[in-house]
């Protein structure tokens, strides 16, 4: 009878078919939250200082550099240029040249400038607005809890204290497909993303946890980012979902509504500044947590500071999944976007890994360990740690 079997029934049961979705671009605020984690916020600063913000970076950008690193036996640059500033008083206590240092890929680098005053301006309002956001949203057990609740005030549960910038001028600059390294930020990070210049697209796609692979595939999802918005990426992005800024064929151009400041160059600069423009800027503001301040950071046996990441493809599943394991669907719940769409792992595991061969020739020592909260003293956490993460019980 085995001769009579048909060609592939050789005793395999067929993959049954995963349904697979278009991208889905997202223009509305309510469709941003709906399927993502992120939120939305367009004309987020009064628009004098957005320009005025745009022009400093602009002129700034000009000294800006390339990131570049080891991958596998090659040196690649990033296609576009990129700056890290820290903000002043905010940092007691925390090595930010070392943290510094580290957003260029371990390349050595001067003490990192501290921000630009329509940087600090901007960041004031855009803190207000995360926590608003932030409040409306159920936490994270391993999120940072340890801001002290005043008295009759409401809470603060998120400062910037470091903000990273991207030039990418003209539609070929870009940025690949990542989720940010979580080495400062820990667990669950809030990262807000404002956008200044030529609109360009954010892609964001989940990375689909290894068991979940037969049974469902990914979409990605294309936020147009205008001059002036904002994007928040809320506690679980990083761990669930990657983000670009893709290359793209046709751009429009951006008109700066101002001049610019007159103390930011001579005659030719201002002129310049002055032109439409077909750059963006991208300012990442974030808060660098005090329980992973630099001198935290373990180190790997070739003595280099570790790098911290998501376990993206075998996330733990310990606790019971909330909302929306449905954002594949246009009509996912709604009630999601209070919650934080895409939330399904209550609880990460993270690995610390060597990181020597982003710099070394590519070479590096393979390190790699499982954080451990408890044994590495972090906290204080929004949740219980003992109860939550024992992470040699998977
Ligand atoms: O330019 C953007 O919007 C994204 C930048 C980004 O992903 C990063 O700096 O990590
Ligand atoms: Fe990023």
């Amino acid at each position: 009878m085995a001769l009579l079997r048909p060609p592939n029934s050789a005793g395999e049961t067929p993959k049954p078919q995963i349904p697979q979705y278009p991208p889905l671009t997202l223009v509305a605020p309510e469709h941003v939250a709906r399927h993502t984690p992120c939120t939305l916020h367009n004309s987020i600063l009064p628009p004098e200082l957005a320009c005025r913000l745009f022009h400093t970076m602009l002129h700034l950008s000009r000294d800006w550099k390339r990131n570049k690193w080891w991958l596998f036996d090659r040196v690649v640059e990033s296609p576009h240029r990129t700056s890290f500033y820290i903000r002043r008083d905010v940092n007691e206590g925390n090595d930010m040249r070392e943290a510094a240092q580290y957003w260029y890929n371990g390349r050595q680098t001067d003490a990192p400038a501290q921000f630009p005053e329509p940087m600090e301006e901007a960041c004031r309002i855009i803190e207000r607005v995360v926590n608003e956001e932030m409040r409306k949203r159920e936490r994270f057990p391993l999120e940072w809890g340890g801001y002290p609740v005043k008295d009759g005030e409401e809470p603060v549960l998120w400062r910037a204290n470091v903000a990273a910038s991207n030039c990418y001028e003209g539609g070929k600059e870009s940025v690949g497909f990542h989720s940010d390294q979580l080495t400062y930020l820990g667990p669950y990070p809030t990262i807000a993303s404002l956008s200044l210049g030529v609109n360009r697209i954010f892609r964001l796609r989940e990375v689909i946890p290894t068991d979940e692979k037969e049974k469902r595939s990914a979409r990605t999802f294309n936020v147009p980012l205008r001059h002036n918005s904002l994007i928040i990426m809320h506690a679980s992005t990083q761990e669930v979902f990657k983000h670009c800024v893709p290359a793209q064929n046709t751009i429009d151009v951006f008109r700066p509504p101002y001049p610019p400041p007159q103390d930011l160059g001579d005659p030719e600069e201002l002129a310049k500044l002055s032109e439409a423009s077909n750059a963006r800027i991208n300012i990442t503001f974030r808060f660098y947590r005090p329980d992973f301040r630099a001198q935290t950071t373990p180190r790997c046996r070739c003595d280099v500071p570790c790098i911290l990441r998501p376990d993206m493809k075998n996330r733990y599943e310990d606790l019971p999944p909330s909302n929306s394991r449905d954002n594949n669907t246009e009509g996912a719940s709604s009630s999601s976007s209070a919650k934080g769409a895409g939330r399904r792992s209550m609880v990460a595991k993270y690995w610390w890994t060597c990181y020597a061969g982003a710099q070394n020739d590519g070479q590096g020592c393979g390190f790699w360990k499982v954080m451990d909260v408890t044994a590495e003293g972090r906290g204080p956490f929004v949740g219980d740690i003992a109860s939550m993460y024992t992470p040699s019980s998977k």
